[in-house]
């Protein structure tokens, strides 16, 4: 029995079992398969949402390695989508170091290889001046998020040209595993100007452009057209860049950040990741913000976008500008960031300090004697044990983030960090380390991710319907997530929320981001008396619906 007529572009038979957004596969009802063509398309067998997940756990049970599991659950997602989320929002902590970093990094590296059937949009240079229709073959029409990458600087393994578009994936599985965005407004997009990876120009399944990277005017025009017909085919749609390589990222963000609804991942959600952390970590010391001291290594997208958020969180805490960027300093592979180097891009610029010269990390930290040091380079057990030790004789608990990503290019581990700083370290890497074991005691290493920040900054984008995404934005979701740490996470040593409880904080963190969107006049929706009742209610929640 049908509860009225079906809607008219509902599939039926086949079609439906081959529509993931739609598919329950056995889950079908009896009912439903009676009106929907499925009879003897399907066992007999009637199964419950739990049972389908059940056996999805069985099989991932099965396969060896956690490329096999990320093949299979991309694989599920192009099946049935309801079950892959509610596979990966059932267990995060074991869910997304797979979906996510670092076996997306894996995945990225031999994408060619294990493609199954594409997911988003590529626009290949090639095809310039047909981008709006080409967004237009995409079937969903009300897309509110487009992660866009150009693939040449995907995590910490450098261009990997189309072979990048794991990461758009990966991050919007995470806007709805994390925050409850509906997967069918999203939408990843691979820009292709080429390659300059010559093992993907010579191998034979590599799927992109087999070019050189196209750089310049061209390409500077080419992501006009893009973003200009963004604003077109989908009007309500934020735009996440993500993954471009400095010498675009930066500038792309300075380009629309004040005309469209964007902002860029790397350089804005992990300075709110790493700024939170640094919060937390103030509660665990006790000691003010005021007096901390940072020294980066690496200046790129993600070091001067945290140093810079940092300079205005310490605004905020009463210190000048000048007074909050003296307690900056980056380094790169050239050296200290100061005033005599020629080297130094324009947003490099505002983070030189008028100071000798210094090439020697170590040397760097015992002169400026800082209170963190930030790992944001891609340079693999960069903070080696002379820079761990040289943290620890300098102060009682050492903020120590190697942030960047995959675990194969973490500036370093979790036990040297503890091991090297007798336990000392208050310790967060960009992708997770399981706990240490340091004499009797059991340490849990955190995760600085800005997976805590994209996920509930686009949640409260979309239920407000922002029109622009402001540095304010992520400060508040900064001071939002640290707020989520509990005295018990902190005895523990935790100082981020717990990942198993992800999508709780993400809710919390889309309230008071919600409410600096409507205070700043930014939401094109009328503020609800209850905002986190409208929150939630905007969620999008991983069970099958009833069709008839
Ligand atoms: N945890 C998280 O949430 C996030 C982590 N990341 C990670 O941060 C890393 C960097 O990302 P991003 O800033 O975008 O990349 P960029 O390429 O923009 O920056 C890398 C920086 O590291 C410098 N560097 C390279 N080699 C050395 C070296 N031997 N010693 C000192 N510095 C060096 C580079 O200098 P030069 O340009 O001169 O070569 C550059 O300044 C990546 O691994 C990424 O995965 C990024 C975003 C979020
Ligand atoms: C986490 C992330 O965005 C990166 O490593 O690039
Ligand atoms: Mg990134």
């Amino acid at each position: 029995m049908t509860k009225g007529p079906l809607p008219a572009d509902l599939p039926r038979g086949m079609d439906l079992l081959h529509t993931p957004r739609l598919n329950k596969g056995t889950a079908f009802s009896e009912e439903e398969r009676e009106a929907l063509g499925l009879v003897g398309l399907l066992p007999e067998g009637v199964d419950t949402e739990e049972n389908r997940l059940r056996r999805v756990m069985l099989q991932l049970d099965k396969k060896s390695t956690d490329m096999g599991r990320y093949i299979f659950l991309q694989s599920l997602a192009d099946n049935d989508r309801t079950l892959f989320y509610k596979a990966i929002m059932s267990d995060p902590v074991r869910f997304m170091p797979i979906v996510y970093t670092p076996t997306v990094g894996e995945a990225c590296r031999t994408y060619g290889h294990i493609m199954r059937r594409p997911k988003g949009i590529y626009l290949s240079i090639n095809r310039r001046g047909r981008v709006a229709e080409i967004l237009r073959n995409w079937p969903e029409k009300d897309i509110r998020f487009i992660v866009v990458t150009d693939g040449e600087r995907i995590l910490g393994l450098g261009d990997l040209g189309t072979n990048g578009m794991g990461i758009p994936i990966g991050k919007l599985n995470l806007y709805t595993a994390c925050a409850g965005v509906p997967p069918r407004m999203a939408l990843p997009v691979m820009i292709d100007v080429g390659t300059n990876n010559e093992a993907l120009l010579r191998d034979p399944l590599y799927l992109g452009l087999r070019q050189p990277r196209v750089r310049g005017p061209e390409y500077d025009s080419f992501l006009d057209e893009f973003v200009t017909a963004v604003q077109e085919v989908f009007p309500s749609c934020c735009i996440q860049f993500e993954d471009f390589a400095n010498i675009n990222a930066v500038p792309l963000l300075q380009r629309y950040r004040d005309k469209v609804c964007c902002f860029n991942d790397d350089i804005q959600g992990t300075a709110g990741v790493a700024v939170a952390g640094i919060l937390a970590a103030l509660r665990m010391t006790g000691k003010p913000l005021a007096e901390q001291q940072f020294l980066f290594l690496g200046a790129g997208s993600a070091g001067t976008g945290i140093a810079s958020l940092i300079v205005q969180v310490m605004q905020q805490a009463g210190l000048s500008e000048a007074e909050a960027r003296q307690r900056c300093w980056l380094f790169d592979v050239n050296g200290l960031l100061v005033e005599s180097r020629n080297d130094l891009a324009s947003f490099q610029r505002p983070f030189a300090h008028a100071a000798p010269p210094a090439n020697d990390f170590v040397t760097a930290i015992e002169s400026l004697k800082p209170t963190g040091i930030i790992g944001v380079s891609a340079v693999p057990r960069a903070f080696n044990q002379l820079v761990i030790e040289a943290m620890a004789r300098l102060n009682e608990r050492p903020i120590i983030f190697p942030y960047s990503n995959p675990t194969s290019h973490a500036e370093c581990t979790a036990e040297e960090a503890y091991r090297w700083s007798e336990g000392r370290a208050i310790f967060a890497s960009g992708s997770p380390f399981p706990p240490v074991r340091l004499g009797d005691r059991t340490l849990i290493p955190g995760q600085g991710n800005n997976v805590y920040i994209f996920p509930a900054v686009g949640l409260a984008v979309f239920a407000t319907e922002a029109t622009r995404v402001t540095d304010q934005m992520f400060i508040t979701a900064a001071r939002a997530v640290a707020a989520q740490v509990s005295e018990a996470d902190l005895a523990a040593g935790l100082i981020y929320p717990p990942l198993s409880g992800i999508l709780e904080a993400s809710i919390h963190v889309a309230v008071d981001v919600a409410r600096t969107i409507f205070a700043a006049g930014l939401a094109r929706v009328d503020e609800p008396a209850d905002l986190e009742a409208f929150i939630r209610s905007r969620m999008w929640q991983a069970h099958y619906r009833q069709l008839i």
